[in-house]
């Protein structure tokens, strides 16, 4: 039997995607709009402070295209905190103009693969290690979510290798990765027995240009090109407070 990679845990992850009943919102009357957005904004507001607090993660972005019209993405310790957040937002009155277009539930994750070490309760107290079990989300201007398998087909079975192999080919996806340092963020948010897929990616930049020229690279390098399989891809771009207002305003 081949050895499972040991893994640090972190932060459990909630991506909500939503779409908007735009026939809806715009037959509501302006002041009736004017109040849900506020509302909206103070609950927004309480993530933010959440997060300056460092007690969770939090983000708001618009996708691009029919798949969705915006992504809530929050981070809490627990599962059921995450719960908390998904109940409350769908006691706001803007949830009432909202349809589920899709959710991802993950933990944030980091491997031994190249760290190497244990995965024991020292290595928690590493402040790198801390920074991406529990991190503060940037304000980038763009997103990009996707899910991911890897593959357990015939030869191409990545739990069947062995822990070596493994170690080699993360190795060189690392390195891949390394060069888009300051460009693209990666969160790697584990779900293996959580969600449908065994991981969310999710990675944000000031650049989307990046996502395409990473996902792209990294589809030559053999730890996804012969043992990735992925999910549908989601991409948008900030929805910060004063966006916000003029994206939900009806003129
Ligand atoms: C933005 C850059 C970037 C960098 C620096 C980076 C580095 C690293 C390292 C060093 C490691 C291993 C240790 C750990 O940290 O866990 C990983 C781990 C992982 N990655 Fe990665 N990855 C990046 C980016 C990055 C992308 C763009 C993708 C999507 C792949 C693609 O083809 O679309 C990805 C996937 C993963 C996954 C699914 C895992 C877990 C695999 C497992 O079997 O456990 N990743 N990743």
């Amino acid at each position: 039997m081949s050895e499972a990679a040991e893994t640090l845990d972190g932060w459990y992850s909630l991506h909500d995607f939503r779409s908007l009943d735009w026939a809806g919102w715009k037959a509501l009357p302006a002041e009736e709009r004017d109040a849900t957005v506020k509302e909206f904004r103070q609950f927004l507001q309480q993530l933010d402070a959440i997060q300056s607090k460092h007690e969770g993660a939090y983000a708001l972005y618009t996708i691009t295209g029919q798949k969705a019209d915006f992504v809530l993405w929050t981070m809490r310790p627990a599962l059921e905190d995450l719960e908390e957040i998904e109940t409350a937002f769908n006691k706001l009155r803007i949830a009432d103009f909202t349809i589920p277009a899709y959710s991802y539930i993950g933990v944030n994750e980091l491997s031994n693969y190249v760290r190497g070490g244990k995965a024991d309760e020292s290595a928690y107290e590493n402040p790198r290690v801390r920074e991406r079990l529990y991190p503060t989300l940037p304000k980038s201007k763009y997103f990009c979510f996707y899910p991911m398998d890897k593959r357990r087909e015939g030869n191409d079975n990545w739990y069947m290798l062995p822990m070596e192999e493994r170690k080699e080919l993360m190795k060189s996806h690392g390195l891949i990765g390394r060069k888009y340092a300051g460009k693209v963020k990666q969160y790697i948010l584990g779900s293996t027995g959580l969600d449908d897929y065994e991981w969310g990616v999710a990675l944000l930049s000031d650049d989307a240009l990046q996502f395409k020229k990473i996902v792209y690279e990294m589809r030559f390098d053999e730890a996804s090109a012969r043992y990735g399989e992925f999910g549908p891809f989601y991409v948008g771009s900030l929805l910060d407070e004063e966006r916000l207002t003029s994206y939900l305003h009806i003129g």
